[in-house]
């Protein structure tokens, strides 16, 4: 067995296919005093029992990419690095069973061509075409992805690790971690064989990242969120019909929730049932002290109605007897998606784990977390994977309602309007029971909950009446009536979670003024801010109010609360005589918005100067509580944003309804948001763009630049983000947003658009390209800002 060396550059912990693709993808870089340590043998824990399935498919474009990635190296990986691996490229197709799933299919297949891959959507004639084997007179339509296929999970971990050997780093085995402490500058990494001393380290450990990331606990680290589900797949015999024809494509029928591919000459189903079974929570069932190549008993009675119904579809799979079960262990983040990037209050520590789809994430993830070790960013947005996405409510029994709710749905489709029931009331604004009483149906923002929209009697609040594209949801008309409240009166909307960091002390001006790119706002006023990464791209923006000289209050997106943080604390000087503090928790905030704001607000219990004018800080009171009041409004309209005690909120709140105030949710919001052309966090906002191309002063020329379309052709649907922009038969941007602009009447987008492109488009919309016009002004209602300004 190899020594275990004293000092290593990075150390990974945990020998699985992410952890020896990081090892790999570290030593591609040239960086090759690199060490992996893991406590039993390279594929222990969840990579050598994965069904090892390669799809592109995905609905977030960052994973797309990561798998998309893994395919262009597999197909390469065992040439190049000496070791032969399994990899067999049988296509896969997707049925749908109803008209959503097809649209689902439309988008994934349309972002599929605007990242350069190919993913076609087919009709039940052609599915029947690539896998003959498969009954299909019930489906409406399906997905061929003629790369799909498998992969051997043990050998591409080990393709990984001899490429990473050859490029100088060292594979430690049977060496568990036991402890991480700080020495200065460096990690200790505490093992029975002796201590590595790093300046790097990566929680790589599948479904022990939790007790690795309970060391970094005294590190100013926090729980790990993730649960441990069980997934079950079954390997039949033989099949004398799968013998001497070409191998059955693989079939994934998310609507009844299963995969089914071939395996060698038998069949391979893996259903996701509903129902799904946690382990290792309760005093009847503590994982063991070493399960590295373990299984869970055989469980068929769970899965047998999907068995069933793989049966009647793939009638051969009834024809044999079962050779094997798999029943492993598989960590779910709350969202079904990895954590991947730095590790939450911890300097130079990261995390890649919670794969669910391990070994196709797993190429495009050792290449994301070398990059973030190396760079200190990646080439794709990482935020839809960052672990920072998860703040201090993430608590375990979260990590289990959701970890649980995502593998019973795991191929469920994302619907915009859809608001996922487990792991609610987890942060909770002041006024929340208030919203309940007026009919409030919530969503999540960071956490918190925030009224969506408000149903009056006979509107429908069905969770599944949710489950649509269409643009006319039972939502529709209610976010109608309170976008005119808001344009006629005035709409209280609760903004509770929005991230405040209070910045104060001699020096913190001078300071914010390097840290952002923008001119910081005079004392008494308030302005956007931009912050941006050393490649230019987009970090953060941020409303910033100048309360006092060196008094500043900043303002982020509810879920960007620790990302913003952390980039903002990396940036401090370690002599500052400023502070920079979290002050999100304990605040009521609410936008009082509307051409008869100042009335309400002059009746209700709040003293304030309502004349200072749009972008101006007061310290206003309410019951004799003092608090932070700006002149701004989201919504494009005259108001005020009151950040107050949560204590003092309610009393506030039920004045200013007195008054005239009248409850609006977040839908009615976005809808003015659009009609305004403000950017959002996590549409327009993100890091595959940078400042320039998102249009902030002084960014340089950009070869792209967002734009606001109106849809001369409004079809029954809105844009999903990042549906493709056309013209002339050319690909000329993405959408970013989309939605009906309720005080314009218009179906609006806002795009991505490469330079020079003006005049009418189209936009693929589920399969259809829809006419749109490209519009000279972003801002398609009160472009003037004349009526925010009153
Ligand atoms: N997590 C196993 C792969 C599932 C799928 O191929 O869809």
């Amino acid at each position: 067995m190899a020594d275990l060396p004293s000092t290593a550059r990075v150390v990974i912990i945990g020998g699985g296919a992410v952890g020896c693709s990081t090892l790999y993808h570290l030593t591609q870089r040239g960086w090759s005093d690199v060490l992996l340590l893991e406590k039993s043998e390279l594929t222990a824990g969840s990579t050598w029992h994965a069904a090892g399935n390669c799809p592109t498919f995905s609905g977030s474009w960052t994973v797309m990419q990561m798998q998309a990635y893994s395919i262009d190296l597999f197909e390469r990986l065992g040439d190049e690095v000496g070791y032969p691996i399994n990899y067999h490229q049988t296509g896969a197709v997707r049925l749908a069973h109803t008209k959503e799933r097809m649209r689902e299919f439309e988008h994934v297949a349309d972002m599929a061509a605007s990242m350069g891959r190919q993913i076609d959507v087919i009709s039940v004639d052609q599915l029947k075409e690539y896998v003959p084997q498969m009954e299909g007179h019930d489906l409406v339509g399906g997905l061929w992805d003629a790369r799909d296929g498998d992969i051997d999970p043990s050998q591409v971990t080990q393709a990984y690790a001899k490429g990473a050997r050859d490029g100088g780093a060292k594979i430690i085995r049977s060496c568990p971690v036991t402890d991480v402490t700080r020495d200065g500058d460096e990690w200790v990494i505490h093992t029975p064989q002796g201590d590595v001393r790093c300046e790097f380290v990566v929680n790589a450990a599948g479904y022990y990242a939790p007790d690795i990331g309970n060391m970094f606990l005294k590190h100013g680290g926090r729980p790990v969120p993730q649960t441990v589900m069980a997934h079950q797949y079954l390997v039949t015999e033989e099949i004398e019909e799968l013998k001497d024809v070409p191998t059955m494509p693989m079939i994934r029928d998310p609507d009844s929730s299963y995969y089914l591919r071939q395996e060698k000459h038998g069949l391979l189903l893996g259903p996701y049932e509903k129902g799904g079974r946690i382990h290792w929570r309760t005093e009847d069932d503590q994982r063991p002290d070493d399960f590295s190549f373990q299984l869970f008993p055989d469980d068929l009675e769970r899965i047998e109605s999907y068995i069933e119904d793989a049966c009647e579809r793939v009638p051969l799979l009834g024809s044999v007897g079962l050779q094997r079960v798999i029943n492993g262990p598989i960590p779910y983040a709350p969202d079904g998606l990895p954590l991947i990037g730095p590790m939450p209050g911890v300097e130079k520590a990261f995390e890649a784990t919670a794969f669910t789809f391990g070994i196709i994430q797993s190429g495009g993830a050792g290449k994301m977390m070398a990059e973030w070790i190396i760079d200190g960013e990646t080439e794709w947005d990482a935020w839809p994977v960052d672990p920072r996405r998860y703040t201090s409510y993430t608590d375990q029994d979260y990590c289990d309602a959701k970890g649980k709710e995502i593998y019973d749905n795991e191929y469920a489709i994302h619907f915009a309007h859809y608001n996922w029931p487990e792991g609610r009331n987890k942060r909770l604004s002041s006024l929340h029971a208030k919203h309940e009483a007026a009919g409030a149906v919530f969503g999540v923002f960071g956490g918190w909950e925030r009224p969506v929209w408000f149903a009056k009697d006979g509107d429908n609040t069905d969770l599944e009446a949710a489950a649509t594209y269409e643009r006319r949801g039972p939502w529709f008309d209610a976010v109608g009536r309170e976008c005119a409240i808001v344009r006629d009166e005035c709409g209280v909307i609760d903004l509770t979670g929005l991230t405040r960091y209070a910045l104060n002390g001699p020096g913190a001006g001078e300071w914010l003024e390097t840290v952002s790119v923008s001119k910081l706002p005079k004392v008494g006023r308030t302005r956007l801010a931009y912050f941006k990464s050393k490649n230019g791209k987009f970090q953060a923006e941020m409303t910033i109010t100048r309360r006092g000289e060196d008094d500043f209050l900043l303002m982020t997106a509810a879920v960007a609360e620790w990302k913003d943080l952390e980039m903002l604390q990396a940036a401090m000087p370690a002599d500052a005589a400023f502070t920079l503090t979290n002050v999100t928790e304990d605040t009521t905030i609410m936008l009082v918005t509307g051409p008869k704001a100042r009335d309400v607000v002059a009746a209700s219990a709040i003293e304030a100067d309502l004349e200072k004018g749009w972008l101006t800080h007061q310290t206003a009171s309410v019951n004799g509580v003092e608090f932070d009041m700006l002149r701004v409004s989201f919504a494009g309209e005259l108001g005020w944003e009151m950040h107050m005690p949560a204590s003092a909120g309610p009393a506030a709140y039920d004045s200013i309804i007195a008054a005239g105030g009248k409850p609006v949710g977040m839908y009615a919001l976005d809808s003015m948001r659009l009609e305004k052309g403000y950017m959002a966090w996590g549409h327009e906002l993100n890091a595959d763009y940078t400042l320039a191309e998102l249009g902030v002063p002084n960014q340089g020329e950009a070869d792209k630049r967002v734009v606001s379309l109106v849809m001369d052709d409004e079809g029954d649907c809105d844009a999903a983000p990042l549906s493709s922009v056309w013209q002339d038969g050319k690909h000329v941007g993405l959408t970013s947003s989309a939605g009906w602009g309720h005080r314009t009447g218009k179906a609006i987008a806002l795009a991505m658009i490469d330079k020079g492109i003006e005049g009418q488009v189209e936009v693929e919309i589920f399969g259809t390209r829809h006419k749109a016009t490209i519009q000279p002004n972003a801002t398609l209602w009160d472009a003037d800002n004349a009526r925010i300004k009153a």
